[in-house]
């Protein structure tokens, strides 16, 4: 099977895609998160550094720092954020930066917080600004300020908090302006995971699962994944499925399944080709800008940039340089095409 066996930008379910697909695939995943750092698979800098930090914070007696969780989606943002709360024998709050659109909004929240809790904002980058301002402080000095009244008249009252733990994630650090991102004691940033990792990952899942699955499969759908835990947990999904209703397991089964959701050998998707086949395609192999690529796919250039190019700079097959997005080399044998046949110079590869 070659990459060329795929639609190129045919409609179709995006299996890959790392956002949660449903309400089923959600309480599949609630299901599925390790609840210790001990069960957390991979990212062992980041688990070390974190162990450490809750640890101290507990041997004196006091709320861990803030902590900002960055990477793209899928990774276990998520997941270390309810991990954080559980080893700190805390509660945890959750919210996200789109449902905070007003300061009014984050000042009900922090002020409904109880001591010691671990309020954990996702997609903290997309909070309103006003929210974000009220944040230093709270962040900070446990308090914030009340404006009540408009004009010359208003006037702001001080609150104090209880003392929390913040922890942020963001698929966009790059996007958080600094005195936020200088209020976080400790910032993790989360890696894509190795085929060995995710092979670990979704070994626990087909156990919890009771699924019986070879590992020969579970290697190839963990190579399949593009670098993501949650990927790697829906295709197990998705081959289970498959095995079920054709009544047919092993690597048949794996590369059927795969192949009917449009997952290729590299474990890129339909959108993946779609991005890379325009560069190749209609700029030669690039240098092309964000916008007009994210026009030329139709679709939103903040997908681009945070979902889908992450892992095609990962795995050698696109390069950012300061004049736009550039195909590598191995962008154009992956699609059986050649740069000087696309009357493409070769700059840049
Ligand atoms: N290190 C890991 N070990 C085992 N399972 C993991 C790991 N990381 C993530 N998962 C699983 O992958 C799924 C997605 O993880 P999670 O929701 O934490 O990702 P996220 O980074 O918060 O994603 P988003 O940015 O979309 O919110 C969950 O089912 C979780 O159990």
């Amino acid at each position: 099977m070659s990459a060329a066996d795929f639609d190129e930008v045919g409609a179709g379910p995006d299996i890959v895609t790392p956002m949660p697909e449903s309400q089923a695939e959600l309480a599949f995943e609630g299901a599925l998160r390790p609840k210790s750092l001990a069960e957390f698979v991979g990212q062992s800098k980041v688990r070390a550094q974190l162990e450490l930090l809750l640890q101290a914070a507990s041997m004196q007696n006091r709320t861990p720092d803030h902590i900002l969780l960055a990477g793209p989606p899928g990774l276990g943002k998520t997941t270390l954020a309810m991990i954080v709360a559980h080893e700190s024998g805390r509660q945890l709050r959750m919210s996200s930066g789109p449902a905070i659109q007003h300061a009014g909004d984050l000042a009900a929240l922090l002020s409904s917080l109880l001591p010691g809790e671990v309020l954990f904002i996702d997609e903290i980058h997309r909070m309103a600004r006003s929210a974000e301002e009220m944040l230093y402080l709270a962040m900070e000095d446990f308090r914030i300020d009340i404006m009540v009244g408009k004009g010359a008249g208003a006037t702001s009252i001080p609150l104090d908090l209880a003392p929390f733990t913040l922890v942020g994630a963001t698929t966009r650090a790059g996007l958080l302006p600094n005195p936020l991102r200088d209020r976080f004691g400790f910032t993790a940033h989360l890696e894509f995971y190795s085929d060995g990792e995710l092979e670990q990952v979704i070994t626990r899942a087909a156990h919890m699962l009771e699924l019986r699955i070879d590992s020969g499969s579970l290697a190839e759908i963990a190579g399949r994944s593009r670098g993501t835990p949650r990927i790697a947990n829906r295709l197990l999904r998705r081959v289970r499925d498959y095995s079920l209703v054709h009544r047919s397991d092993g690597l048949e089964a794996v590369n059927a399944a795969l192949k009917l959701y449009d997952v290729d050998e590299r474990g890129l998707d339909r959108l993946d080709r779609a991005v890379l086949m325009t560069v190749l395609q209609r700029f030669d192999g690039g240098p092309v800008g964000l916008g007009t690529l994210a026009a030329s796919v139709g679709e939103e250039a903040e997908t681009i940039e945070s979902v889908v190019e992450p892992f095609l700079v990962r795995v050698g097959l696109i390069t950012r340089t300061p004049r736009g997005r550039v195909a590598t080399r191995s962008a154009w044998e992956h699609f059986g095409l050649s740069p000087q046949a696309a009357g493409h110079s070769g700059d840049g590869l």
